[in-house]
């Protein structure tokens, strides 16, 4: 789950190249009826059932209004999926649903959704997918720090909030490096080798500072938001909107903190040990494994 764009499909295809390599069966359910390609055929997906553009063109609805048919659709001919799922009960689904965010927040469609598979004994676990790119705008950011509330506070199912698109970011959570290593010249003098010194010495406390204003995010920490709101307030332009939304902002820093239930796991989809990583706290979330035959002696390596 996650707002549109956040990265929910490639989050999916990652997992399911992460599984395949591991050797573990996994398969990819495609509930978005708007989608167009998926790297992984999708096992199970409710374009069979209904397409957006179908919806679109014989019964005249915008794209949103028809998502929210579409899905609506679908919980009243709830015996399609169960019929298909049927088939893999005992196999790992990864389920990519749609992006209105209204899905998770105000429409029981998602909770409808949970409570059938339930029904059927899968254990289910919510990814809630959250990009990097948030962090450039608090009020962004913090807006989706409460709608991916809402959709925890809504579902009742165990739950994971993922900050996708790692790899854009700066320092040790991401590919972008701070540090380019500057080559020793033999002939450079003392004062140059003391001036490069001092440059790479500015650039590993900017990174440090990175990595710490990065975990700020992931752990949501209710000042970034009292920061912004100072900072409008110390500025030369006080807005009048911004005095007008003190109150409120407050009220949700209280919230935020009050429940300190959001954390985000970062997911740098270029480094397998960040998946694995992710892939372990769903897991866990889920118990996984724990009802898992135990292999046959004879399948262990045969020099150990
Ligand atoms: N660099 C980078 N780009 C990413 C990552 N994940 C997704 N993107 C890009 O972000 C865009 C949206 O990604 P999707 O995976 O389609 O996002 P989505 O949440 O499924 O989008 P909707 O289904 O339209 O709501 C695409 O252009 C992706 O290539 C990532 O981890 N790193
Ligand atoms: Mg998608």
């Amino acid at each position: 789950m996650g707002p549109a764009g956040s990265g929910k499909s490639t989050y999916c295809a990652t997992m399911m190249t992460h599984c395949q390599t591991a050797g573990r069966k996994a398969h990819l359910v495609n509930l978005d009826p708007a989608a167009e390609n998926f790297e992984y055929e999708p096992t199970i997906d409710i374009r069979e059932l209904i397409t957006l553009e179908d919806v679109m063109e014989e019964l005249d609805f915008g794209p949103n209004g028809g998502l929210i048919y579409c899905l609506e659709f679908l919980i009243n001919n709830v015996d399609w999926l169960e019929e298909e799922i049927g088939n893999y009960d005992d196999d790992y689904l990864i389920i990519d649903c749609p992006g209105q965010i209204e899905l998770y927040t105000h429409f029981p469609i998602m909770r409808r959704l949970c409570e059938t598979l339930g029904r059927l004994n899968m254990t289910i676990c919510g990814v809630y997918c959250l990009e990097s790119q948030f962090i450039e705008d608090k009020s962004k950011y913090f807006s989706g720090v409460l709608s991916a509330m809402s959709a925890m506070v809504n579902l009742e199912i165990p739950h994971i909030n993922v900050m996708t698109k790692m790899d854009l970011i700066e320092g040790d959570y991401g590919n972008k490096p701070i540090i380019e290593e500057e080559d020793e010249d033999d002939a450079e003098t003392a004062a140059e080798k003391k001036r490069r010194k001092q440059r790479r010495r500015r650039r590993l406390m900017e990174k440090a500072m990175t990595d710490r204003e990065m975990d700020r995010y992931l752990e949501p920490d209710p000042m970034l938001m009292t920061e912004e709101v100072d900072s409008v307030l110390n500025g030369e332009q006080p807005s009048a909107r911004s005095l007008k939304f003190q109150a409120l902002n407050q009220a949700i820093v209280q919230l935020i903190d009050d429940y300190s239930m959001v954390r985000f796991i970062p997911l740098n989809i270029t480094d397998e040990d960040s998946v694995e990583y992710v892939l372990s706290h769903v897991d866990n979330s889920m118990q996984y494994g724990e009802d898992l035959e135990p292999k046959e002696p004879d399948e262990a390596p045969e020099n150990e």
